[in-house]
This record gives C-alpha cells, structure tokens and sequence, in this order.
C-alpha cells in the first residue's frame, strides 16, 4: 500500500488536518523530505501547505477544500439514492484511490492511497479509535474543537499517523523461503494484533507424499494444508429498552472489536422464531426456544455481540458481559415518538425504562460482577461506552489467551 496523503474535516466542515506523502497526480512521484501537516499552515504564514504540493497545480489547503467538495457530494449521493443506512466507503480514479470513514460525531477521515489499496473503512476506523481518540480527543491539553487544526497535530498522534503509513500494518505479505527436506509438516501461527484472530497454518510438507504414486520427474511442489481456529473471544449482550441505542452501540462495537453482531430481531425475522402477533402492541412474540436452538452452535463458540432488548433468556455459561444501556425518559420518549410508535407502546417501554425493568432482569439473571450499566443519552456518550467495551474485550482476550497458554 503506498498512502498520498490523509484529510480529517471536522463537523464544521473544516479540514483539521492534512499532510502529504506523495503527490498522486505525479507519475514519478518522489517523497517530500517533510509530510505537510495543518498544524504548519496554523503556526506559518508562508505556510507549506498553501503552496502547490511538487508537480500538482494545487496548494495542499486547495486539495483539501476539493477533496471535501467531492467526498460531501458523493456521500449525500449515495445517501440520497440508497437511503440513510447506506454510505460511501470509497472511490478510484487511474492515479489514486480516495477511501472514506465518517464517524457518528461526523468526523470525516479521508486517505488517498494507490489503486491497488483494498478499501480502508476499517483501517481509517482505528486510526480514528486508536489515534484520534487516544491521543487528540482524551489529551487534556486538546481543546475540545479544533480551529486551524489546533490540538490535532500533536507528537504521539503524528507518530501514529507516521507507523500507519510507513510500517503498512493493515497488509502484510509472509514470504517463506524455507526447504523443505522432510516429510514432516511445517506449521506456522498468525496471530492477528488487533483482532486476536489465530490461524494456525498448516504450510505442508515436501512433495514425498505427494507424489508417492507419481511417476513424474518434474521437482515437486510443497503441498499446503489450510486449517484455521480462532482464539478464545468472548460474547457480549447488549441490552436495554427498545431506542436506547443497541443498533448502534452493536454496530460500532462490531466494527472496533470483530466481533459479530447479531440482531435477535432480524434472526427471529428470518428464521421465524415467532409465537404470535401482539396485536395491542403492533408486535411478533419470540419462540425463544426456536430462537436459542438457532444462534446455539455459532454463540457457543464466542466472538458475538447480542442485541436484544430481552437478556435473561441466554444460558449463564454463553454469557461473558451484559451491558445495559440506560436513557433519560424524555429523550427515549422522543426517540420512540419518532418512531411512529402507538402511544401504549411507547408507554409501555418509558415505565420499563423507569422501573430499570431489564437492569434487574440482567442482574437476576447474571453474576453481578458482569453486568454493567452505560448511559446512551448523547452521541458522545456511544463513542466513549465502545472504547470502554472494547478496551474490555482486549483485556478479556489477553487473560484468556494467558490462561490458555
Ligand atoms: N447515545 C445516543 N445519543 C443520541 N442518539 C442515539 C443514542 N443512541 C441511539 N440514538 C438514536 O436513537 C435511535 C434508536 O437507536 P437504536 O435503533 O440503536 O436503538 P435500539 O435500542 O437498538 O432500538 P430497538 O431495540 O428498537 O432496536 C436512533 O435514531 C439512534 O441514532
């Protein structure tokens, strides 16, 4: 992968920051001595980043108001053509490929990259996550916005951004130059930094075996075996009153960790895990032991995110956090209302929410020390409760790994 250049455009629509690499549109590009960042156009007035960037046209602030004219379009494009749930990941042209991620606070990242660069929603997420985060939105010295791109330039994010770009850590390529003199099986484990997924490769053995009953002269080819396990992950249950964010909370935790999000509605939907139609309530009863019969083989074996309004129908032993999600019984009424929910249904989930109906059917149903209780009134609040799950799943893996070891 060989980065061009990385735009952060924050909600105001303001690039925050914007350095430089190579010059995509030059076909013998040569890297600059130093990356043009914002922070330079901030602190000097013959800034580097107003002049044109070598064998482009355009200064580098030029390139990043266009950059933003185009990505803007294309996302209300595609919002506009496909709906609200579908976004714009990335676009190429012959010389560059632009890749996209926006954030729910709409944090806007953005990275130019070579063609061949698979797409980078992933990769640009955890920059945000593990970069942006950590070292721009948790510093206290940062302020909280960041006109002319003040408290995003700083040292341990530029060194961030630098391994990024320079240690290429999102693809990788094993090369093996190895001889095989045997016919015993060489066996390699990948294990995945940020996922803690493990393969165990099987990278096979001299032809001996493979040609036993071949009568060809021809130097043999190693044969590979491909076996794959996953390390120990653990499953997680996202509950809370309907519109207190589980979707959301699901989907960014998923993204973050790897774990896989599984939406109880949607299984129950396609699998027909129903009873019967609530008719007061305009809604489908679960056949819970339909439902736990379907998602029984793949939960067992960990790695899963649960989003169900209902958590106490999960056996113990499936089980490593329950998290509840909590909200402001104004804002959920609004929430609810939006959905053009019936009155009685909308009264029926506030009472709920003041009672703590399912912060006490989890903590019955679970160990206490398990159970944990987030508030989700404000967007800011769903960035910060996945750092937290997601920073205890890390933990949860390393001490299982150790355990395993
Ligand atoms: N912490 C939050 N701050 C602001 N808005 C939020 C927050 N959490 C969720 N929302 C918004 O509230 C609405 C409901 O969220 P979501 O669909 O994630 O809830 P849910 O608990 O999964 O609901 P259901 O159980 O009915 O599926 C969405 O429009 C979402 O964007």
């Amino acid at each position: 992968m060989v980065v061009f250049s990385f735009f952060i455009f924050d909600r105001h629509c303001e690039c925050i920051y914007l350095r430089q690499w190579l010059d995509a549109t030059a076909a013998a590009a040569q890297p600059l001595s130093r990356p043009v960042t914002a922070s330079s156009a901030a602190t000097n007035t013959t800034s580097v980043a107003e002049k044109p960037a070598a064998g482009n046209k355009l200064s580098m602030a030029e390139q990043a108001k266009l950059v933003f004219g185009v990505i803007f379009s294309l996302r209300n494009m595609v919002k506009k053509l496909c709906g609200p749930d579908d976004s714009f990941l990335c676009y190429r042209t012959g010389q560059y490929k632009l890749h996209y991620y926006e954030t729910i606070t709409s944090l806007r990242f953005v990275m130019l990259t070579d063609i061949r660069t698979e797409n980078l929603k992933s990769s640009l997420h955890q920059i945000y996550v593990n970069l942006y985060v950590e070292y721009v939105v948790k510093n206290p010295l940062s302020p909280v916005e960041h006109p002319g791109g003040e408290g995003v330039n700083n040292e341990m994010f530029e060194l961030g951004i630098d391994s990024f770009v320079h240690l290429d850590f999102i693809s990788w390529t094993l090369e093996l130059d190895v001889v095989f003199t045997n016919d015993t099986p060489y066996e390699i484990t990948l294990v995945g930094a940020d996922t803690g997924l493990r393969i165990v490769v099987n990278v096979g053995y001299f032809s001996a075996t493979n040609n036993k009953n071949s009568s060809s002269s021809s130097p043999s080819t190693p044969t590979f075996h491909h076996t794959s396990k996953m390390a120990k992950r653990p499953n997680i249950i996202v509950t809370g009153t309907p519109g207190t964010g589980k979707s959301t909370h699901c989907e960014m935790l998923a993204e973050a960790t790897g774990l896989k999000h599984l939406s109880i509605n949607q299984i129950a939907k396609d699998n027909n895990c129903y009873d019967a139609f609530d008719d007061e309530l305009k809604s489908w009863t679960v056949d819970e032991d339909k439902l736990l019969d379907t998602i029984e083989d793949d939960v067992k074996k960990g790695g899963h995110i649960i989003d169900w309004h209902v958590c106490d129908v999960f056996p113990k032993s499936w089980i490593d956090l329950v998290v509840v999600l909590r909200t402001d019984n104004t804002i959920l009424f609004d929430r609810l209302k939006a959905r053009d929910y019936p009155d009685n249904k909308i009264e029926e989930n506030i009472d709920a929410e003041i009672m703590q109906v399912i912060l006490d059917e989890a903590r019955d149903a679970y160990d206490q020390e398990i159970v944990i209780e987030l508030r989700s009134d404000k967007v800011e609040e769903v960035e910060s409760n996945v750092d937290r799950i997601a920073a205890w799943v890390e933990q949860w893996q390393k001490d299982n790994q150790e355990s395993e070891d």
